[in-house]
């Protein structure tokens, strides 16, 4: 087994596999659940716009994939400071049955000057919340400057964030290893270990998801990572790691995949 193999299966095993499109349809929904079911383990999550969460719940359940959970979006992509917005979209996006909710921190204010409304907004969405999980994402991408990314993390934890999240995906720049490790860094040193990462946009390679996951085991530890504390947020990295692992035709020959 090459380490290619064995960082595609795990990376397989902890993503969430997205489609975020304007021209999503149920059927489209309908599919990437069915996707979620592979031969190398089925991956962590599904990622959908909120009102595609009771087809994709449905679907997952019944294909009997218990195990995968639905995350949805809100605040997204623009990130904007309304607190109300993003608090009743949270709420909704709970009413539709969503397991996981990753909100866009307003990253436009905060890059202003304003640090009181990332807070409070992570803050009262995760109180809506309450057990349903919490991932915040700050956008590096337009955050640029590392000591933005630092404090934007260290902000979102502090409010309460289960998780910290690089990217929409919908901007220019989204993950990067850069960016991982700084957030990786303000999760260690928050001491709340509990705290998950969850690298996301632009990763497409089998080699993206390794390298990724060697930064996370740096710093981390390679214990540290499982799929409480680490997903990859990614809409085309599943055939890439399906190639790496030897599936992808096996796959598409038997119309599992
Ligand atoms: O949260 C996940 C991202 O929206 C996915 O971005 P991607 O389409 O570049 O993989």
């Amino acid at each position: 087994m090459t380490d290619l193999t064995a960082t595609s299966r795990q990376a397989l095993q902890l993503m969430d596999l997205t489609s975020l499109n304007e021209n999503d349809t149920p059927q489209i929904i309908i599919d990437l659940c069915h996707k979620a079911k592979t031969a190398a383990g089925n991956t962590a999550a599904v990622c959908v716009y909120p009102r595609f969460v009771p087809v994709a719940k449905k679907t997952l359940k019944a294909l009997g994939l218990n195990d995968v959970t639905v995350a949805t979006v809100t605040n997204f992509p623009a990130g904007g400071n309304d607190i109300d917005i993003a608090v009743t979209e949270t709420r909704a996006a709970i009413a539709y049955g969503a397991d996981e909710v990753d909100v866009v921190f307003p990253y436009k204010a905060f890059m202003d000057g304003d640090e009181t409304v990332g807070h409070e907004l992570v803050a009262q969405c995760k109180k809506v919340c309450g057990d349903v999980m919490l991932k915040v994402i700050i956008e590096t991408g337009e955050l640029k400057d590392p000591a933005l990314i630092r404090r934007a993390s260290e902000i979102s934890i502090e409010a309460g964030a289960d998780f910290i999240k690089t990217s929409t995906g919908k901007v220019a720049v989204n993950a990067t290893p850069e960016s991982a490790r700084i957030m990786l860094e303000a999760i260690r040193d928050s001491g709340k270990q509990n705290v998950g990462f969850k690298p996301a946009g632009g990763i497409r390679t089998a080699e993206d998801a390794a390298e990724h996951l060697a930064i996370a085991a740096d710093i981390m530890g390679a214990q540290w990572i499982n799929r409480d504390h680490y997903r990859f947020g990614a809409s085309s990295l599943l055939g890439s790691l399906l190639t790496a692992l030897g599936l992808q035709e096996a796959q598409e020959d038997t119309g599992a995949y």
